[in-house]
């Protein structure tokens, strides 16, 4: 083999994580490597987001196109995951994270503070949502989709964005705000638009968001020795993988998706795994946040640590609290 095929989805965010990926996997195996574009049924589906039922609808193409061998690698952004991982498909390789932020893009440079009473800010997120209302419920919330750039273009006042979501539509510049992943505003180069980091303490980002997995079949890392294999093993991130492991742990076990009111975030410090958790009403009216910490640094230690958060969470009233 002396090259390999990438499968993406056609969205700006989509191609450009895959092309990094794709060249690191490139410099680390010394391989050509070859990309092919995927429709999903999340890029062709116009509802909200929250009513598409189902999570997953983004990485599941790229799955049958990795199960037919029409590629070899997938490149998915973790937060959009289902955490039932297929038997068929592993998860070979989580790089290291970038920031995990949320981030306020809003008219005038203005912060979330600093946003009158009645503003309105857009994002498809229950999660974003509840956390918003919560820090401020004098504000409106819009339910909004689309891809990055469509969204940065609902912004009054906003530029006329490269990425129109393929949809030719005008940008209508009707928001005060919107929210977005820092993470992916950085990939995309369009950080100037950020007038407020959201921190942790205000807004939990989304379990594993910042983060990018790399799909393969079993067979394609059975060998070690292999090429491709070394270079995914090279590129995987122990602390990464180990916070995010925490992260869906606790979603699985709250047995809720990236739709949910629930935020969570991870770090390794030293010896220790920290994981701070969030459940929301949907309105945003109420919600619990915990914390717990372990020192058992293994994927299983990560996983409990998420487990026995989650059910902290759930003996504290998460479940009717968010409508799990
Ligand atoms: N749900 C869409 C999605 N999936 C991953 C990212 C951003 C990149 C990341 O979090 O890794 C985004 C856009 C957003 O939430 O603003």
């Amino acid at each position: 083999m002396s090259s390999f095929t990438v499968g993406t989805r056609g969205s700006a965010l989509a191609t450009t994580q895959t092309g990094h990926v794709a060249d690191a996997l490139a410099s680390l195996s010394g391989l050509t490597p070859q990309t092919i574009l995927v429709k999903t049924e999340g890029d062709v589906t116009s509802g909200p987001l929250a009513q598409l039922g189902g999570t997953g609808v983004f990485a599941a193409a790229l799955r049958v196109a990795l199960l037919e061998g029409r590629c070899d690698l997938a490149v998915h952004s973790l937060k959009d995951l289902p955490t039932a991982q297929p038997e068929a498909l592993v998860l070979a390789a989580m790089p290291e994270r970038v920031d995990v932020r949320d981030a306020l893009c809003a008219r005038d440079g203005l912060t979330l503070a600093a946003l009158p009473a009645g503003a309105t800010i857009g994002t498809g997120s229950p999660r974003r949502a509840a956390q918003l209302k919560y820090a401020r419920p004098d504000v409106d919330i819009v339910d909004i989709r689309g891809n990055v750039g469509t969204r940065l273009g609902r912004v009054k006042g906003s530029p006329e964005q490269a990425d129109d979501g393929g949809v030719g539509r005008v940008a209508q510049r009707d928001l005060d705000a919107v929210v977005l992943a820092a993470a992916g505003l950085r990939r995309l180069g369009l950080q100037e638009h950020v007038t407020e980091y959201l921190d942790p303490s205000v807004m939990l980002p989304a379990p594993g968001q910042g983060t990018l997995a790399v799909e393969c079949r079993p067979e394609t890392v059975a060998d070690p020795g292999s090429p491709l294999a070394a270079a995914l093993a090279a590129l995987d991130d122990d602390a990464t993988r180990l916070a995010v492991t925490s992260e869906r742990g606790l979603l699985a076990r709250l047995e809720a998706g990236c739709a949910a009111p629930i935020g969570a975030l991870a770090s390794v410090d030293g010896e220790l795994l920290t994981l701070d958790a969030v459940v929301c009403a949907q309105d945003g009216s109420d919600v619990i946040r915990r914390s717990a910490s372990t020192r058992d640094l293994t994927d299983d230690g990560a996983r409990a640590l998420g487990v026995q958060l989650a059910e902290l969470l759930l003996r504290e009233g998460a479940a009717d609290l968010a409508g799990l």
